[in-house]
């Protein structure tokens, strides 16, 4: 017997956890696990909404079997093609023939071309709503929130807003499965990362579907990965937005690349000096132990970021291109930058950052400083002008 888990009335979380994968997306580590949710509607007609990963078919189509019995699925509704939720559609269908496959008219494409399904196609357009019996099923289509074919849909009848992978994260549901049911903190933090690595490139999509759904008068977010935000709905809504206009706190990251240690000695006492100046949240990171994901999720929370790195091959250090790599094809704006390095040669590493900075446009902060071999005292002396220069902007703008 698989957990049964209503979330509203008639309305069961039919979705399942995955500890084996451990890189999401293939890249993305899952330290955790993943869950993917989909949800069913037992009303006068049936619907699910989503599907789940291939890997976890035959849990899925039984946990379905536990709750309708010989009922059969009238609706599925396809909020977002990825495979991870669609990946049980065709079993879906197999077992139940005469469903109909809800979507708009950018998601058959996807049916057709990952499945080759070609019928029981059901279209609807933004707005258009569905009859459930009780239940009443409103769309509202999100393209590019993450890929062309997205929507949401809005349960009228209970306030439940499916919102597929918008207001999603890593993390396996450890038996709790809504966001007051567990360490909140950590699944903020995984939200932002699935947020930062996953979706922020189309930030402006975002915000044009929280603008959309600003009327709705939503008493619980049902994603299709992480926690229900059941709590304070607006809470998670409150964050998303703020990530997609790319406010930041009261804090630095660091973030470097060393072979030797000469590069890391710099970033620990630039840290130092800027702590001593009344900073609270500094976060170093060595890029080749740190995967990039959670280096940019925390770029994303805070408003400055120092890159250093060590000139390897007349460039930046590899792990430190990653980021930088990661960093200039996400889309954020309104940080401040600066830059640290060092070089026994002619170098690259500094002046690879520098290039960075001059196409992402962020406002640098302080003089880039370059060590040769390793950092002497007009280094440190640099670095201590950086630290109180970077703290005092900072203590500046958030002190008001
Ligand atoms: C494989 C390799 C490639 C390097 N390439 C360069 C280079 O292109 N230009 C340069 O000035 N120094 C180069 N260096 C020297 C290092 O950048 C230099 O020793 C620096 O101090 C190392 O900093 P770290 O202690 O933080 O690793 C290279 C070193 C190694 C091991």
């Amino acid at each position: 017997m698989n957990c049964r888990l209503s979330i509203r009335e008639d309305i069961h979380w039919i979705g399942v956890n995955d500890r084996e994968t451990t890189l999401f997306e293939n890249y993305w580590p899952l330290e955790k696990g993943v869950a993917y949710n989909s949800y069913l509607i037992n009303d006068e007609k049936i619907a699910i909404l989503d599907t789940v990963k291939f890997n976890k078919t035959t849990e899925y189509l039984e946990k379905i079997k536990e709750i309708i019995g010989d009922r059969k699925v009238d609706y599925l509704i396809v909020n977002h093609m990825e495979p991870d939720h669609s990946g049980s559609m065709l079993a879906l269908l197999g077992a139940y023939p005469d469903m109909k496959i809800v979507g708009n008219k950018k998601t058959f494409p996807f049916i057709e071309g990952f499945y080759g399904i070609t019928k029981n196609y059901y279209e609807v357009g933004d707005g258009e709503s569905l009859d459930l019996g009780k239940h009443k099923l409103t769309f509202y289509l999100t393209p590019m929130v993450h890929w062309p074919e997205t929507m949401m849909t809005f349960d009228e009848t209970s306030g439940v807003l499916f919102s597929m992978d918008a207001f999603g994260g890593f993390g396996a549901l450890d038996g709790g499965i809504f966001d007051d049911e567990l360490n909140y903190d950590f699944y903020e933090d995984e939200t932002r990362r699935y947020y930062s690595n996953i979706v922020a490139k189309y930030s402006p999509m975002v915000q044009r579907s929280l603008k959309k759904l600003a009327g709705l008068d939503i008493k619980m977010i049902a994603p299709t990965h992480g926690p229900i935000w059941r709590s304070n709905p607006s809470k998670i809504i409150d964050l998303y937005d703020k990530w997609s206009r790319f406010e930041a706190d009261h804090g630095v990251v660091i973030v470097y690349g060393s072979m030797y240690g000469n590069t890391a000695k710099m970033a620990d006492y630039l840290a130092r000096i800027i702590a001593e100046n009344g900073v609270k949240n500094v976060k170093v990171f060595d890029a080749s132990k740190t995967h990039s994901s959670y280096i940019l999720s925390e770029i994303w929370k805070y408003k400055a970021v120092v890159i250093g790195s060590c000139a390897y091959n007349t460039k930046v250090f590899s792990s430190v291109e990653t980021v930088l790599a990661k960093l200039g094809n996400s889309g954020l704006k309104d940080r401040y930058i600066s830059v640290f390095g060092n070089k026994s040669w002619s170098g690259g590493g500094v002046s690879g950052i520098e290039a960075f900075v001059s196409e992402i446009g962020w406002e640098k902060i302080g003089p880039s400083i370059e060590a040769t071999y390793s950092p002497k005292d007009v280094e440190f002396e640099a670095l201590n002008a950086l630290g109180k220069e970077i703290a005092d902007r900072l203590n500046n703008e958030y002190d008001k």
